[in-house]
């Protein structure tokens, strides 16, 4: 198996930086910081409300990074036009609610399907690959297929959730509907990504599933980085993503 590659969301930089306001701490830096610990990419989601990562860093980070930067966004006109601005190595479409805490179900696909293949089509024209973020649902990656994404990432948050609280029963089940979802994915020539709450004590499975490709890693990795700093922390959870592979 080849070896699965870890992007690291440097979101919560940001959202550490806009309780005080000023510069500190500059996500650019981290961003830097992370490639420089062997990250394979970086992820930032630029929200509607910009509650974190702000124009002017997607931007920064655009230039400043050699690795492939993955821009998280809604499926909106306006950023639309900012990340065709900012050229990055792929977008990621993602559900957005301004009232919600975290990101918390996977894009609607299916449902939207005509306006979203109009949507996807200049990100591909301008050589962007295209991830939609989903539930492990058959019928929203049968869509994903259908609208012209390249890639999938499996919405792992309901998985990691149900590890957190000890629902045993329904972190299985989620691990199955994850596992047979990548596998759906992969054969209908979709790559596959996963990400959203993964940690060091639940990610082993998801970086078992063959077909998964990357995991996309933030929250937990910018905490524990107050404590080990970011190369330490991303060193351990290559380790165990490299030790689920087997490699
Ligand atoms: C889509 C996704 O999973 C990430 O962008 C993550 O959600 C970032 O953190 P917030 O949800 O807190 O913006
Ligand atoms: N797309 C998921 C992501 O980028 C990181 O999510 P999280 O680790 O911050 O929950």
């Amino acid at each position: 198996m080849d070896r699965l590659r870890l992007g690291v969301n440097i979101d919560h930089v940001a959202t550490i930086r806009n309780a005080r306001g000023g510069d500190n701490p500059d996500p650019v830096r981290a961003a830097l910081l992370a490639q420089s610990a062997g990250a394979d990419g970086i992820t930032a989601h630029l929200r509607e409300d910009r509650r974190h990562v702000r124009d002017a860093d997607m931007k920064a980070i655009a230039e400043a990074i050699d690795i492939p930067l993955n821009f998280e966004m809604a499926a909106t006109e306006e950023m639309q036009r900012i990340a065709l601005a900012t050229k990055p190595h792929a977008v990621c479409l993602v559900p957005e609610r301004r009232e919600e805490r975290t990101t918390e179900g996977g894009l609607e696909v299916a449902g939207d399907a005509d306006r979203l293949t109009a949507y996807i089509a200049p990100f591909t024209e301008a050589g962007a690959r295209v991830s939609l973020f989903v539930a492990p649902d058959p019928r929203q990656i049968e869509a994903s297929a259908r609208v012209g994404a390249a890639v999938i990432e499996l919405h792992t948050g309901a998985y990691c959730d149900a590890v957190a609280e000890g629902r045993t029963e329904e972190a299985a089940a989620e691990l199955e509907r994850l596992t047979a979802a990548a596998a759906q994915a992969h054969d209908l020539g979709l790559e596959v990504h996963a990400g959203h709450g993964l940690a060091y004590d639940n990610v082993t499975p998801i970086a078992a599933i063959p077909q998964v490709v990357e995991l996309n890693i933030g929250h937990f990795l910018i905490g524990e980085a107050v404590f080990r700093g970011l190369p330490a922390a991303l060193a351990e959870m290559r380790r165990l993503m490299d030790l689920a592979r087997g490699a």
